[in-house]
């Protein structure tokens, strides 16, 4: 059994986000640094924009990151582990290259990322790597010394993230009217993505055909069929559904979108929905405008009762599992033999992306892999 407040290897946790806009101004240049070079039509970029004008301009991203950097400091001061917590963007300040060169100049050499995206796809993962690949560049331009950057597990399926949405169904559930709640079903939402980004997701010869990304959000909602199953003795029906979707639309994207699946749920007389956004780990814009507007919108326009269930955000089961994720890492580092775990079928996800995991579309290197031009 190894100590569980032994962090060596590492000397810090890096929190690695998506980043959002803090006010009016930065909207356009936010979306500018998504968007750079992704070919996504000015239409749907407008459109994008006026979700974030809608709440001032505002991202909910960046004060949920700052709740989760709380709950994580004040987990691992309770737990005796002595390891600081940074936070780092990919598309808005705090900057991650920012970031790793304030951690280096701190004297940390050996980084463990957690990244607020919890299961493998290009966007969920590859792009956060080359986006780690890019700041390590950055520092070596600048003639600073390297830090090792290892990017902890996918946690789509730690009990410390499944636990708290399966209590966030439950919640919603028994928020609805008696009248209606047994008949309800439940509809499982993640990011649509392009189906050849899906198809190609995770380590192909782990999943093979259709790719990890449905695969993980499909195990996960099982987990949870299961546990509410457990709790009130009911089977709900359910399916993965999908919400958020860009690009242009002669490119196929996962489907059926949320919005398509209340009318057709309504059309066939269900009498209530639960929408559970299992894809995001907290309350981002895509679940304040896509569900909490207009998809509560469309309901409301059908006469049809529904609930959203509450993200992970910063519950302190979740801060609990990236403590048992970096500790968990850290014996591994050490040739230590760990438990690693994992609810539903697909078992504990890999340490370190594969070669070819998550292909992108154009050959950039990408740091905390098996294809690391790094160390
Ligand atoms: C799988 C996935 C996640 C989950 C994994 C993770 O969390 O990283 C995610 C997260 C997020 N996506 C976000 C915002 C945006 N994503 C966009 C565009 C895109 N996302 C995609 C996928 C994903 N995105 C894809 C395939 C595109 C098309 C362009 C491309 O191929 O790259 C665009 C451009 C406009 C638009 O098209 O919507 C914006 C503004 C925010 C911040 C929200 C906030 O402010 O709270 C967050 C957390
Ligand atoms: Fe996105």
């Amino acid at each position: 059994m190894s100590d569980q407040r032994d962090p060596a290897p590492y000397d810090a946790l890096l929190l690695l986000s998506f980043g959002g806009p803090e006010g009016p101004d930065d909207v356009v240049p936010f979306l500018e640094n998504v968007t750079r070079g992704r070919g996504i039509p000015t239409e749907r970029l407008k459109e994008v924009g006026q979700h974030y004008f809608l709440f001032g301009g505002v991202s909910p991203i960046n004060d949920q990151n700052r709740a989760l950097l709380d709950a994580l400091r004040k987990d691992f001061a309770q737990a005796g582990l002595n390891l600081p917590v940074y936070w780092g963007n990919r598309n808005w300040a705090p900057y991650l290259t920012d970031t790793l060169r304030e951690m280096v100049t701190d004297g940390r050499r050996h980084i463990a990322v957690l990244t607020t995206s919890a299961y493998a796809s290009y966007s969920g993962c590859r792009q956060y790597r080359e986006n780690l690949a890019d700041a390590l560049s950055t520092l070596e331009a600048e003639g600073l010394p390297l830090p090792r950057v290892d990017k902890l597990r996918h946690y789509f399926n730690h009990p410390g993230f499944v636990e708290p949405m399966a209590d966030g169904v439950l919640a919603a559930l028994a928020d609805l009217d008696e009248s209606v709640r047994a008949g309800a079903h439940l509809a499982f939402t993640t990011h649509s993505i392009p189906d050849s980004a899906a198809d190609s997701s995770g380590p192909v010869a782990e999943h093979g055909d259709g790719g990890a990304y449905v695969k993980e959000h499909l195990d996960v909602a099982r987990v949870i069929i299961d546990r509410v199953r457990e709790a009130t003795g009911i089977e709900y029906p359910w399916r993965l559904v999908y919400q958020s979707r860009s690009g242009a639309p002669h490119i196929p994207w996962l489907e059926p979108d949320i919005c398509e699946h209340l009318e057709e749920l309504h059309g066939a007389g269900v009498p209530a929905v639960v929408m559970a956004p299992i894809g995001f780990v907290s309350d981002h814009m895509e679940v304040l405008y896509d569900l909490d507007t207009e998809a509560t919108a469309k309901a409301a326009e059908l006469g049809l009762p529904v609930r959203r269930s509450a993200t992970v955000g910063d519950d302190p089961r979740f801060a609990a599992a990236v403590r048992g994720l970096v500790l968990e890492r850290a014996a591994t580092e050490r040739g230590a033999i760990v438990e690693r775990c994992a609810l539903g079928a697909l078992g504990a996800s890999h340490d370190l992306c594969p070669i070819g995991c998550c292909p992108a579309r154009a050959d950039r290197p990408a740091a905390a892999g098996a294809d690391s031009p790094y160390a």
